[in-house]
């Protein structure tokens, strides 16, 4: 047996390599996927002529705005709530204001009453909302009062020049009478409570508008559509890489791991390959943001992180969506939406104010932390104090701190994904319980101290039964796989289907141990757990006295083994050659000896003329012999072949055949097969196993002595032939000579095995009765064939 050592990093590159591969030859899927992220690309391109301007208004001058009361619009309706006492002599002191007499004032019971009041276009609406006596909150309408402002482009202290008018937002919050209102309620707050009258006094303040520093402004919705196309910008990478690790993860994956595989390789070998693709997309989206100026002020290091960390944290996403859902397509489709709706839910809290504590919650949510941050990169240009830096890097905190939410969030959804990975069931491999992590043996190297004991436990072969042989003397002691009680049932729609029931039997180093059975017997369910695919739902087996039950123990059970199951092993994109060189290197191979190995088993198989051709272009029989050749790499002690040469021609099982024999000695060799001169030519002993049940284990001779072995002899006969002095003839050579099938033209005779001495003398008998009606006769063996028609059918009755 060849030395192992699974090395991650070996297995990572050669994964890596395969993945690369898998792109290289899959040009199709590889180019739509560049060319979807390009075209994003190109969209985000086309936006930043239309996303901002430089406001910068040489021409504005300081202007006196007058007194707060100047204001003078009677065009609205006040309303309060609620209605106490208080609160309506507050609004009493207010409506005396020089500016508001004459307007109605209204009391409501609650906001909520208060906000139902819907005025035609003509009116305005002033509402004030108590909160107690002394807080309330003016609310001013919609559209004709006072305009609503976006957090990411709150830079409200700004104004346009369109040609010659001069356009201040701030500035409606003096004109539309936002700050004369605010100041009479105040004025009326105090007088109450002070008894003092300030009303005259907040009503003479002057406001001067000030001259204008340049700033940049941003383009509205045309700045939202931008975002979207960011938040949008990975996705063709996203899907994929979510169908591909969905699709591996299925099944590839959990027979590389019980090849060695280090779960760490796996997931390694598709992040670095897409943070690769990433990180191109994350520069050229940062390039185009800073040099097509889209962002002015902020540097492209910041862009480029920002970039880069969304990035990295979707690829997490769509790794832990691909533990989660089982189907490829539904995978990728998930992700995509999920960018897409946690996307506009950055939105939501830009436009609208959700609470704290929801606010921090969707910070969990890779895609809204990416909206904010983009939204803040975007204010940090427009910022005054930036502005007057001329240098960002004076505020960027709050795009700093969704640097680290996104590192936050990457690292969240990995640990998530090697959780569930873990814990999830799923169709092979062997599942922890949920709260694994918490045990001491998933830290700490396992101590074997109670093997001993459970050696002692388990009992050997059922000998005393005599539908088992006992095992010849040279091979006590050489019991490498121990099952005891092993029971394996599988729940369905319809109850519980019972797969083994408590199997015990004992399998030698030394030996080729051949499990034969009808379909549904249950062979593949004993391969599966003995290779850790399965779990059995009772019982326990141990290999070489490491019990499979332990994970720790597993681990080391895997460098021993070689597996060959019932559906081939091999990826479809790699050369028969690449399959072999990938499989040793995941198996833990030294990297000086791959290449031997992979020669070795080329040359072992007669693969060399069909090494370079592509796993998915090979014929059934050609696959079954790559996934043969991949099960002996590094030549391992245990080999769990399920139907090894399944639909190989005749020359190619042959090889197989001699291949095993030449390395039974010191090994331990189990095989599942449907043919029966396979069993009878190459095992040593065979386990027959009957509704998940073992029926019988010995060797060849012995089945065949127990079930009737012997040799058959058939007799044709003509018309002039008299059947019973035919029986009394056989039976005076051979007494116990069973008659087991008759017909009109022929005759069949069982003759025991012992009696081989006689047959000279019968057969001179019959060569001188060939007158007396005996066309002619005929002597073979039992086949293993017959036996086991023999045994199923005893097991029909023993069921009945
Ligand atoms: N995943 C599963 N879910 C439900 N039932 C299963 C599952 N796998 C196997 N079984 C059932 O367990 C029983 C044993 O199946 P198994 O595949 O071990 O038989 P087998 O002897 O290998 O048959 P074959 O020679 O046809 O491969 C069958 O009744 C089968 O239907």
């Amino acid at each position: 047996m060849s030395k192992r050592c699974m090395n991650v990093s070996q297995q990572t590159w050669a994964l890596l390599y395969k993945n690369y591969l898998k792109k290289w030859r899959m040009k199709a899927q590889t180019l739509l996927e560049w060319f979807f992220s390009f075209l994003l690309v190109l969209f985000v391109y086309l936006f930043p002529s239309t996303l901002h301007y430089v406001r910068d208004s040489p021409q504005m001058l300081i202007t006196d705005l007058g007194h707060v009361d100047t204001f003078n619009d009677s065009n609205y309706v006040i309303a309060f709530a609620p209605e106490s006492k208080m609160a309506r002599e507050i609004m009493d002191k207010v409506a005396s204001a020089p500016f508001i007499k004459g307007s109605t004032v209204m009391g409501w019971p609650d906001e909520k009453s208060m906000d139902t009041l819907d005025l035609n276009y003509s009116i305005d609406a002033v509402k004030v909302a108590f909160t107690d006596t002394l807080s309330y909150r003016l609310k001013f309408s919609w559209r004709h009062r006072i305009h609503k402002m976006k957090e990411h482009k709150n830079h409200s202290a700004r104004c346009d020049a369109f040609e010659e008018t001069i356009m201040c937002e701030d500035l409606m919050f003096w004109e539309k009478g936002f700050v004369a209102f605010q100041a009479a309620i105040n004025a009326a707050v105090i007088e109450i409570k002070t008894n003092h009258s300030v009303m005259e006094e907040l009503m003479s303040i002057t406001g001067i508008n000030m001259k204008m520093l340049p700033s940049v402004a941003q383009g509205g919705l045309a700045t939202d559509f931008f975002i979207f196309f960011c938040i949008i910008s990975f996705s063709a990478f996203i899907y994929n890489v979510s169908v591909n690790v969905t699709q591996e993860r299925q099944y590839m994956k959990s027979m590389m791991t019980m090849m060695g595989l280090r779960e760490s390789a796996f997931w390694l070998s598709w992040g670095l390959m897409y943070a690769g693709y990433i990180l191109i997309v994350a520069t050229l989206m940062a390039l185009i943001v800073k040099y097509a100026h889209v962002i002015v002020l902020t540097g492209f290091v910041m862009v480029f992180i920002l970039f880069l960390l969304y990035g990295l944290s979707l690829i997490t996403l769509a790794f832990l969506m691909s533990v989660l859902i089982k189907k490829p397509f539904l995978t990728g489709l998930v992700v995509f939406l999920l960018i897409v709706f946690w996307g506009i839910l950055g939105f939501t809290a830009l436009y609208t104010n959700i609470p704290v504590f929801l606010e921090w919650a969707f910070f969990l949510l890779s895609p809204f932390t990416f909206t904010i941050g983009m939204a803040q990169l975007l204010r940090l240009d427009s910022d005054v104090d930036a502005n007057a830096h001329s240098n960002s890097s004076h505020n960027p905190h709050l795009v700093i701190a969704t640097f680290f939410i996104l590192m936050l969030d990457t690292l969240l959804y990995l640990t998530l994904t090697l959780y569930f990975d873990k814990v999830l069931p799923s169709d092979y491999g062997r599942r922890r319980p949920p709260l694994f992590f918490l045990k001491k043996s998933f830290w700490f190297q396992h101590q074997r101290t109670h093997h001993v004991a459970l050696e002692n436990e388990i009992e050997s072969d059922p000998a005393s039964d005599d539908s088992f042989e006992p095992v010849s003397p040279e091979f006590r002691g050489k019991e490498a796989i121990r099952i005891k009680n092993l029971k394996k049932e599988y729940t369905r729609k319809h109850g519980k289907v019972e797969a083994l029931g408590g199997l015990v039997f004992d399998i030698y180093e030394g030996q080729i141990t051949a499990l034969l059975g009808h379909s549904g017997a249950g062979k593949t369910t004993l391969l599966n757990i003995l290779s850790g695919l399965s779990v059995p739902t009772s019982g326990s087996v141990t290999i070489y006295n490491h019990p499979l039950s332990e994970v720790a123990e597993l681990e080391t059970v895997t460098k021993l083994m070689g597996i060959c199951p019932q559906s081939n092993v091999q990826f479809g994109f790699l050369t028969v050659r690449e399959n072999l060189r990938l499989f040793a290197k995941v198996k833990g191979i030294l990297p000086q000896e791959v290449e031997q190995e992979v020669r070795r088993a080329l040359q072992e198989l007669k693969m060399e003329n069909i090494q370079d051709i592509l796993a998915q272009n090979l014929s059934g029989g050609q696959s079954r012999k790559l996934t043969f050749g991949i099960a002996m790499l590094g030549d391992p002690q245990v080999l769990l072949l399920d139907e090894p040469t399944a639909g190989m021609d005749l020359l190619s099982q042959h090889r197989v055949w001699d291949l095993l024999r030449e390395r039974r000695s010191d090994r331990v060799i189990l095989l599942s097969t449907q043919f029966m001169d396979e069993a009878d030519s190459l095992a040593d002993r065979k386990a027959f196993i009957s509704n998940g049940r073992l029926k019988y284990a010995g060797s060849s001779l012995d089945l065949k002595k127990k079930w009737g072995i012997g040799y058959n002899l058939s007799v044709h006969l003509n018309e002039m032939c008299d059947p019973e002095s035919l029986t009394s003839l056989v039976k005076q050579h051979i007494p116990d000579a069973k008659l087991t099938a008759q017909s009109e033209n022929k005759f069949v005779y069982i003759l025991p095995l012992e009696r081989t001495n006689k047959f000279p003398d019968l057969f001179k008998d019959l060569d001188r009765c060939s007158n007396r009606g005996i066309e002619n006769y005929g002597v073979s063996i039992t086949t293993l064939n017959e036996v086991f028609l023999k045994l199923e059918g005893k097991s029909t009755v023993d069921e009945s």
